[in-house]
């Protein structure tokens, strides 16, 4: 099955990191793009070439504009690439399929897709041939499309070292509905709070804010355009996280009555009823965390954290990373959080459990200061 050429359309952010990844892959890239400085820095991060390919010898084509434009912009390129499989990386899927049912273009060769990998940034410039790397992207074919359709765009998510995850078009827009979509207004309704806290009390954010609110800085064009070819799926979604909203304040009410006036003044813990009601929806947080699958869509692993001290000078942390290779173990994940009155950071390390307790003996050993964050709460059976 070959992929080369490919054209791209939409070099963005995910059209470019698609352009820099099958190059790198050694396949032939033409880049189109209706903003010609959008092709010309996509072209400039190693995407691909801006030279005009020739219709009849394009293998694929890869849409990546933003979702309004998607099905005009696929219909074109089924048209003038008659023998390429099209797809594109939209983050909404069935809508466009109904466009494309509408109109008179070669449906079997289409075959939409959707990487689960991007960031809050837009444009090519922060295009990257890695952003696939080990992240899932859903194939969807319909039930018109070819195998050999199918066949080639799993070959591109191959080529950009991504997971394949096959699945129906209405599953997987119910499936984004909750796993991006409502993740992404929750971030927006926290970052957007924010703009009402003042200066100096912002000065306390620490890495949770950072982590809750990252994806809210994302383009608020694009994002239109995602949530209202989604709003079906969403708002059930939106509908269970009002009525949760509501028992939680409800808790937190019911605990403050039950409280007795002094502990109220003195912060105290709560002894009323609401103090019971309020802990199950914090378990039930811990145990969607732990729902969430680890790398390469393996079951959900629970790491220890390690915390080590880094001192901000030059070389602290190639020195630390050089211990944790000494000591055999592999780092699954790391966070830096800064001190803001030291001249010191904190460097959080995921580890394998079992290789926790080593790891933290032969750091200490080396002269680094270990900590461990508080352990997880206790979860009922
Ligand atoms: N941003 C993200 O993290 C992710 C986005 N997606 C999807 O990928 C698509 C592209 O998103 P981004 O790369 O983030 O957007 P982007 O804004 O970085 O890039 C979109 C590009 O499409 C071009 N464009 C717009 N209309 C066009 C048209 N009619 N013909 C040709 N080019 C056109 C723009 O000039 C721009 O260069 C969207 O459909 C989005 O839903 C999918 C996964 C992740
Ligand atoms: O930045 C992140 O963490 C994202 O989740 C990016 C993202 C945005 C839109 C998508 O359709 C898929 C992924």
């Amino acid at each position: 099955m070959t992929i080369s050429p490919a054209v791209v359309i939409g070099t963005g952010l995910v059209g470019a990191s698609v352009g820099c990844a099958l190059t790198a892959a050694g396949h032939r890239v033409h880049l189109e793009d209706r903003s010609l400085s959008h092709a010309r820095v996509a072209a400039g991060v190693g995407a691909g070439t801006l030279d005009p390919a020739v219709g009849t010898e394009v293998a694929l084509v890869v849409v990546a504009v933003p979702p309004n434009a998607l099905a005009p912009v696929i219909i074109d390129g089924l048209h003038r690439f008659p023998y390429a499989t099209v797809t594109d990386v939209g983050s909404v899927k069935a809508g466009v399929l109904n466009a494309l049912w509408d109109s008179d273009a070669d449906v079997a060769r289409y075959v939409g897709s959707h990487p689960m990998a991007g960031s809050q940034f837009s444009g090519p410039v922060t295009a990257r041939a890695d952003l696939f790397t080990d992240r899932t992207w859903v194939i969807a074919p319909h039930r018109k499309s070819a195998q050999a359709a199918t066949d080639t765009v799993r070959e591109l998510v191959r080529a950009c070292r991504a997971q394949e995850v096959i699945m129906d078009v209405d599953v997987h827009d119910a499936a984004v509905a909750r796993v991006s979509h409502l993740p992404h207004l929750m971030s927006v309704l926290m970052a957007g709070r924010l703009t009402e806290v003042p200066a100096e009390q912002l000065q306390l954010a620490g890495q949770g804010l950072r982590d809750v609110t990252r994806i809210a800085g994302s383009d608020p064009g694009l994002w239109q355009q995602i949530l209202g070819a989604n709003s079906g799926a969403l708002l059930p979604e939106l509908r269970a996280i009002q009525d949760q909203l509501g028992e939680l304040i409800k808790a937190i009410e019911d605990d403050r009555a039950g409280r007795p006036e002094p502990a109220r003044r003195n912060g105290q813990d709560g002894t009323g009823a609401g103090a019971s009601e309020l802990r199950p929806h914090l378990e039930r947080g811990v145990a969607g965390t732990r729902r969430i699958p680890g790398k390469h869509g393996a079951a959900p692993v629970q790491y220890r954290r390690l915390v080590v001290e880094i001192p901000d000078t030059p070389g602290a942390l190639s020195r630390l990373f050089a211990g944790v290779g000494q000591a055999g173990v592999n780092v699954e994940d790391i966070a830096i959080q800064h001190d803001p009155d030291r001249q010191l950071g904190y460097l959080s390390l995921a580890v394998d459990p079992d290789q926790a307790d080593a790891l933290s003996t032969a750091m200490t050993a080396a002269g680094w200061v270990v900590g461990e964050p508080d352990p997880s709460p206790d979860l009922p059976d």
